[in-house]
């Protein structure tokens, strides 16, 4: 077998995700069974200071060789970086991505991919444009647990997929929490709110189990209906949103289908931490795939057929961990003793399409992430709620 090759990262932020990234990317690929790819940390960008970016390299054990810069031009500039993942606030990514792609670099940038369709569409032209890879950073949809869900509905278990329902809520007590309202859940300078930040997932449970799972050529985008609550704090930030979807499908593939997803700031999915309700369950004429655990990183899933048939199967991340954990946007939130994050499944699959010259993520094309925003967009647009000017325009550059 040949030697693994290392693809070269700068991490673009430094502030709670690009930690939990970077502790998971310095973790041993073979302790997962993966071994033709390499991952090194060679550099990374804070726009607080220098010294922000040389903290972080300390903290998250990088090399000591590793750069630190005080700016993200300079990142995006590094000759030395093969790829850039992207940490900051949603509001952020358009203005950081297409920074980084004019610059020549690959990129991973993190959920929600940009504040609206448009954006994204111009970060997707630029990107064909230059011949570099980009991906949205949704790390659920690479999860060995997600692969199997998905090769439980293609291989018709349940049947053709009739309906998902699908929640990622989180009871913050936003008053509480986010007393001041500055925070990037909340602030809608930051693109806050629970659709872009937690629905996502909710949405990436409906697109991954009834969108992706269809013949190429048959995926078609879904009628949205939605209701949105804004957070009385804030205003311009959704504190629940609730979505109908209606996928249209020919009868030979199983008829139109239905989903349900939904998000909240403010009541939780799985009150009191249970584990005993599933988060995203998805129902076919012959059984249902429940799936347990935050859908941001679920941990079990149980099959349950209408002839009696349950299979229960347990998706510990593999380890070993590095440090505390952290998982949430929030600060609360612990990875299990011993295991990692679970955010090296999609670095894995980023330096491999780099190495092999995909320009597209292989679980979700930019097509598909596309299609979501435009669902989002279509949310808001119903629910009201729209960002200020300098965050949702598609005027590059402006300053922020
Ligand atoms: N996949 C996952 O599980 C998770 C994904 N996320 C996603 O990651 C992104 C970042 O979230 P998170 O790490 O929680 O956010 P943090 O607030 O912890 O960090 C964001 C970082 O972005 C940089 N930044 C640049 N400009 C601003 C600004 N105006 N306000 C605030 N920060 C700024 C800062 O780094 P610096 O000063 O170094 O430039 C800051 O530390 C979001 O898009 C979120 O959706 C978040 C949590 C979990
Ligand atoms: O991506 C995320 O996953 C975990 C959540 O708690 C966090 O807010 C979000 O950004």
């Amino acid at each position: 077998m040949s030697s693994p090759k290392t693809i070269r990262w700068g991490i673009l932020a430094t502030g709670g995700i690009a930690i939990t990234f970077t502790k998971d990317l310095l973790v041993d690929p073979t302790t997962r069974g993966v071994k033709h790819v390499k991952h090194a940390v060679v550099a990374a960008a804070s726009s607080s200071s220098k010294a922000r970016a040389e903290q972080f390299l300390k903290d998250t054990g990088c090399p000591t060789d590793a750069k630190a810069y005080g700016s993200y031009e300079e990142l995006a500039k590094d000759p030395n970086v093969d790829i850039i993942y992207i940490a900051t606030p949603h509001s952020h990514h358009y203005q950081n991505a297409m920074l980084c792609l004019e610059a020549g670099k690959n990129v991973l940038c993190e959920k929600a991919f940009t504040v609206n369709a448009p954006q994204l569409k111009l970060l997707v032209d630029k990107a064909r444009e230059k011949k570099l890879f980009l991906m949205e950073a949704v790390w659920t949809r690479y999860f060995p647990l997600s692969i199997y869900v998905r090769e439980l509905i293609t291989s018709g278990r349940i049947g053709p997929v009739a309906r998902v329902l699908a929640d990622n809520s989180v009871a913050l007590n936003p008053e509480e929490s986010f007393k001041d309202g500055k925070n990037r859940m909340v602030n809608p300078d930051l693109a806050g709110g629970a659709l872009l930040d937690l629905g996502i997932y909710s949405l990436t449970w409906v697109f991954q189990t009834l969108y992706l799972t269809q013949p190429e050529d048959a995926r078609t985008p879904p009628t949205v209906l939605a209701a949105m609550k804004k957070y009385a704090g804030t205003k311009d930030a959704d504190e629940h949103a609730t979505i109908i979807l209606t996928f249209p499908r020919s009868e030979e593939l199983g008829g139109v289908a239905h989903a349900v997803a939904t998000t909240s700031l403010r009541v939780a999915s799985a009150p009191g931490g249970t584990q005993d309700l599933p988060t995203t369950r998805i129902q076919g004429p012959k059984g249902e795939i429940q799936v347990y655990g935050p859908s941001f990183r679920p941990t079990s899933t149980k099959l349950v057929l209408g002839d009696g048939t349950v299979e229960e199967k347990q998706w510990p991340q593999p380890g070993p961990g590095k440090g505390s954990g952290w998982y949430n946007g929030f600060g609360s939130g612990k990875q299990p003793e011993g295991e990692g994050q679970g955010m090296f499944w999609e670095a894995d699959e980023a330096a491999t399409a780099v190495l092999e010259g995909r320009k597209e993520g292989k679980y979700e094309s930019l097509a598909e992430s596309i299609v979501i925003m435009e669902v989002m967009d279509e949310v808001r647009k119903q629910g009201g709620l729209v960002y200020p000017e300098k965050i949702e325009t598609t005027k590059y550059p402006t300053q922020l």
